[in-house]
């Protein structure tokens, strides 16, 4: 296995925390990674990995498969891109490896089976919205505090509009947390390892761009109740006649906060709310 530092060394950079570059240089970290995926029986014939840094990770995820498997690796900075290229030659002349550069978010990506990475923190938000749709077992670091969102329960205090719209997706769960010093240059923060695997939600939703913005609405006003919110926020989740869903929802919803709500009864609200009133455009 290529040795971290040495690949730091030899690509000649230090990881500029400005573009988000905190890369990984702790052996054992690096060895697990993969690992979470394993676990869940994933099928790793396609790897993405956003983000390949000098590619410490990248060498982990090429020791994963046989010969047939493919790893596709997306890196925004052009140097560190040359550098994969340059030092992953053997692996890119076998078809196993394609280096991608440009911007996780505007690329066109492959047809992967499933993800590993350790994400630009400054669009881990967007580039985890751009993967779950794909419905594909996702390995991705974050910072703690943002994964501890994701994977949140309601009634607690981390459970918001996050939550919803990552367990819309998928079964989202924290499976470790890695120190600062495991990076270099280590970032601000502690970071932690999420594993989301895709599944249908346990509710149906007909419109679900207007489900995921009513959701997005009620959390800006988490301190009021659902009455409150459905009548303050229509701005946002496009509803045209707010009294109207306040008229026809149950009265023990309406009394609720939106930090109290399951995504099921998100769900069946917006249903019911797309029912009795026209939906506009919203923010
Ligand atoms: C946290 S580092 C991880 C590097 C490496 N995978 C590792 O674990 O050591 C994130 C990497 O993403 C790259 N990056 C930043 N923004 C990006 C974007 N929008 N699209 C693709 N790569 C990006 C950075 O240049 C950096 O190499």
């Amino acid at each position: 296995m290529r040795d971290p530092d040495g690949l730091i060394a030899r690509a000649g950079v230090r990881g500029d925390p400005d573009r988000d570059q905190h890369f990984l240089v702790d052996d054992r970290v690096l060895d697990r990674l993969p690992t979470h995926l394993t676990e869940i029986d994933a099928d790793t014939s396609h790897l993405l990995e956003i983000g390949g840094g000098t590619g410490a990770l990248t060498d982990r995820l090429l020791a994963m498969g046989d010969e047939d498997d493919e790893v596709t690796v997306v890196e925004r900075d052009r140097t560190l891109a040359a550098f994969l290229q340059e030092e992953f030659r053997e692996e890119i002349d076998a078809g196993r490896l394609t280096v991608i550069e440009g911007d996780a978010l505007e690329v066109d990506l492959p047809d992967f089976t499933a993800s590993v990475s350790n994400l630009p923190y400054g669009v881990s938000s967007e580039i985890t919205f751009r993967l779950l749709p794909e419905k594909r077992p996702l390995v991705l670091m974050f910072q703690q505090e943002f994964a501890e969102r994701m994977v949140a329960e309601p009634g607690t205090s981390e459970y918001g509009r996050l939550s919803v719209s990552t367990q819309h997706y998928a079964d989202a769960e924290l499976v470790e947390s890695i120190p600062k010093e495991a990076f270099s240059p280590p970032p601000a923060v502690q970071s932690a390892v999420v594993r989301l695997e895709p599944r249908d939600p346990d509710y149906e939703v007909d419109d679900e761009e207007f489900f995921l913005r009513f959701v997005k609405a009620l959390f800006t006003q988490r301190r009021k109740t659902i009455r409150n919110g459905i009548r303050n926020t229509a701005h946002i989740s496009g509803l045209e006649e707010p009294d109207a869903v306040v008229e026809a929802a149950d009265e023990a919803v309406l009394q609720k906060r939106a930090g109290a709500m399951a995504p099921a009864e998100f769900a069946a609200l917006a249903q019911l709310a797309a029912d009795v009133s026209a939906v506009g455009e919203g923010q």
